[in-house]
């Protein structure tokens, strides 16, 4: 493992027009780490994934996977290299079965030959819980075993760190502690993790950190369980959920 942090991002900035989705904005991850990113609507927590993910280029700043820069890169570069991003890495392929859209992963995602990408998609369809509908039609899966297929095929694409956007939004309690518990297993298994999600208690259930976006900039970082209390964020808040 280098010395470098897992994922670094200098001075990040995206204009449309005339509006700064992303105003010069800094992260650190660090390997193994588990990074929340909050913000109220329209803060720049998409934006940011998608400069990170290779799907936009930001008109300023820079960033790292483990050292190495990553703007500018494509986003099947970007996702070789380490980086998956759910939600983003193509949709699932509503006609295949749930088991195809992981081989698929690992093959194009992961540069998996098929042997190893059929072996590699057992184990993922398993640890997520997909295995009884590995042969079932993926179009036709509900919200909480599409989330799952996500994380599957993220997994698939053998990354050093996962950058989920609101993978949690629409489940139910017991659905949401479920993923948790899986998200957390994943994180032990050395997968670093960066999330975008509104659920706080799912923040503050595996985030030692989290960084909080406010109109494009980002205005504090630390502990959740300290960054939720200061001023500003609160103030960045008010009238919205935070503590929902
Ligand atoms: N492709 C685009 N073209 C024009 N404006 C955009 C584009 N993408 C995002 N924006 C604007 O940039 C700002 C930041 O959007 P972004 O989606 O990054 O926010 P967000 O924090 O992810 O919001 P939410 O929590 O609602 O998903 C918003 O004002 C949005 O309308």
């Amino acid at each position: 493992m280098s010395g470098e942090p897992l994922l670094e991002a200098r001075g990040l900035s995206k204009s449309f027009g005339a509006l700064r989705a992303l105003d010069g904005v800094n992260l650190r991850l660090e390997h193994g780490g588990a990074l929340g990113v909050i913000g109220p609507n329209g803060s720049g927590k998409s934006t940011m994934f998608r400069l990170l993910g290779g799907l936009m280029r930001p008109d300023a700043g820079q960033a790292f996977l483990e050292g190495r820069p990553i703007v500018g890169l494509a986003a099947w570069r970007v996702c070789r290299l380490g980086l998956a991003l759910t939600g983003q890495i193509p949709q699932p392929l509503s006609e295949l079965t749930v088991r195809e859209n992981v081989v698929a992963a690992a093959v194009f995602g992961g540069g998996l030959a098929m042997g190893a990408a059929r072996r590699a998609a057992e184990e993922h369809l398993a640890l997520t819980g997909l295995a009884a509908l590995a042969d079932a039609p993926s179009g036709r899966l509900t919200v909480v075993n599409r989330r799952r297929l996500e994380l599957a095929r993220a997994l698939a694409t053998r990354p050093k760190v996962i950058l989920l956007d609101e993978n949690l939004a629409g489940l139910t309690p017991v659905e949401t502690d479920q993923a948790l518990d899986l998200l957390r297993q994943i994180n032990a298994m050395g997968v670093g993790l960066l999330m975008v999600e509104h659920v706080m208690r799912a923040v503050l259930g595996i985030c030692r950190r989290v960084m909080v976006l406010d109109q494009g900039r980002l205005i504090a970082q630390g502990r959740p369980e300290e960054v939720v209390r200061e001023a500003a964020v609160i103030e960045a808040y008010l009238g919205s959920d935070v503590h929902a």
